[in-house]
């Protein structure tokens, strides 16, 4: 549906030449929820505004259901975009202009000349949007989920086939957040519209991406099944990115006056935790004490995660070991052995 190829972006200042993007390449499917994520600086917003040609790129290629977006001329790209619908951090609604006038807006510019036509459709987006009873209503007059509503409504007027969200709640409060996804979440299986989303916060990739990619100076370093990259992430970044979700902090008195080895534990849903862990306690000669544990949910989907003291014999503990990595992912985190 999306197809980046070799994307590349050179911002030219006076005095240097900045990279926005490095050699970017992706496959985003219809219908997906794709998550890019990264640190400030790192590109992603410069890869977002090239998906519709608000950054023209440097380099490279960027086809949406097979159209090549930069043959296109000026007139081509104007009807393109209509199909590519976008929301901001910053909302950027049209302060003096009613709730219903900041969407209808949108259809009188594509062209939909029926005052009538434009009434149905703005009521309807409303509706979806459960905003049908602040029509009337001002920006200002709005909370802030309530405005990002209200562009999601202005951006889905003309029925796109994207919807492209530019760090979307990162002004909002975790519960606004929450709701928001949540009216994303629908849209998306809804009416089947593919999402792109760029954010810094894992925990909105958690919620809903399908797939997502981690952007590190202008290079994608790793891109996955979400779940595949909460559950065994490769790179450094990534992993960072995971820990603000699932890290546990243990109290340091603890991990002190443990004497033996501290394992985190995970299980991939449907594998039975307890029966792997009372397994391998019957099996060797070692003590085990669980020192925290959890389910997270990635999407639908649940990842066990347990903090594990083992005691024993050395070789009863390193047999203990391998009898784990042989069935769930297992990392030392501290060995007070040594
Ligand atoms: N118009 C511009 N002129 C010069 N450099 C730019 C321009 N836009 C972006 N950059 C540079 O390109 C790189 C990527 O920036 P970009 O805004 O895409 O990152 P980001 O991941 O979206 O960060 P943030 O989350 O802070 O917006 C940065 O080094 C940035 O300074």
């Amino acid at each position: 549906m999306i197809k980046v190829e070799n994307l590349n972006k050179v911002f030219k200042t006076k005095t240097k030449e900045v990279i926005g993007l490095k050699e970017v390449s992706l496959d985003i499917k219809k219908g997906e929820i794709f998550g890019i994520v990264g640190y400030s600086g790192a590109g992603k917003s410069t890869l977002i505004r090239c998906l519709n040609i608000l950054e023209r790129p440097t380099s490279g290629h960027i086809y949406i259901d097979d159209v090549d977006l930069l043959s296109l001329s000026s007139k081509e790209l104007r009807e393109a975009r209509q199909s590519i619908g976008m929301i901001f951090q910053g909302f950027y609604l049209v302060a003096s202009k009613t709730v219903f006038d900041n969407v209808a807006f949108a259809l009188k510019a594509a062209g939909v000349k029926s005052v009538h036509k434009r009434k149905e459709r703005v009521t309807e987006l409303l509706d979806l949007v459960g905003l049908a009873d602040k029509a009337n209503e001002y920006p200002a007059q709005l909370s802030g989920g309530q405005r990002q509503r209200v562009s999601i409504a202005r951006a889905l007027a003309n029925n796109p086939k994207v919807l492209l969200c530019d760090e979307a709640t990162s002004a909002l409060d975790p519960t606004t957040t929450k709701s928001i996804l949540a009216l994303l979440k629908r849209i998306n299986r809804e009416f089947g519209i593919t999402i792109v989303l760029i954010t810094h916060e894992m925990e909105v990739v958690k919620e809903i991406c399908h797939r997502c990619a981690v952007m590190q100076d202008g290079e994608i370093v790793e891109e996955g099944q979400t779940y595949d990259m909460f559950a065994e992430p490769e790179n450094e970044l990534t992993k960072k990115f995971i820990q603000t979700v699932l890290d546990f902090e243990l109290p340091q008195k603890l991990l002190s006056e443990c004497e033996g080895v501290i394992l985190r534990l995970q299980f991939r849903g449907g594998i039975a935790s307890d029966a792997v862990v009372s397994d391998m306690l019957q099996a060797f000669s070692v003590r085990g004490n669980i020192l925290h544990g959890k389910v997270e949910y990635i999407g639908d989907a649940p990842l066990g995660i347990f903090i594990f003291e083992l005691v024993g014999e050395e070789e009863e503990v390193n047999k203990a070991i391998a009898y784990l990595e042989e069935r769930v992912f297992v990392e030392v985190i501290q060995d007070a052995r040594h």
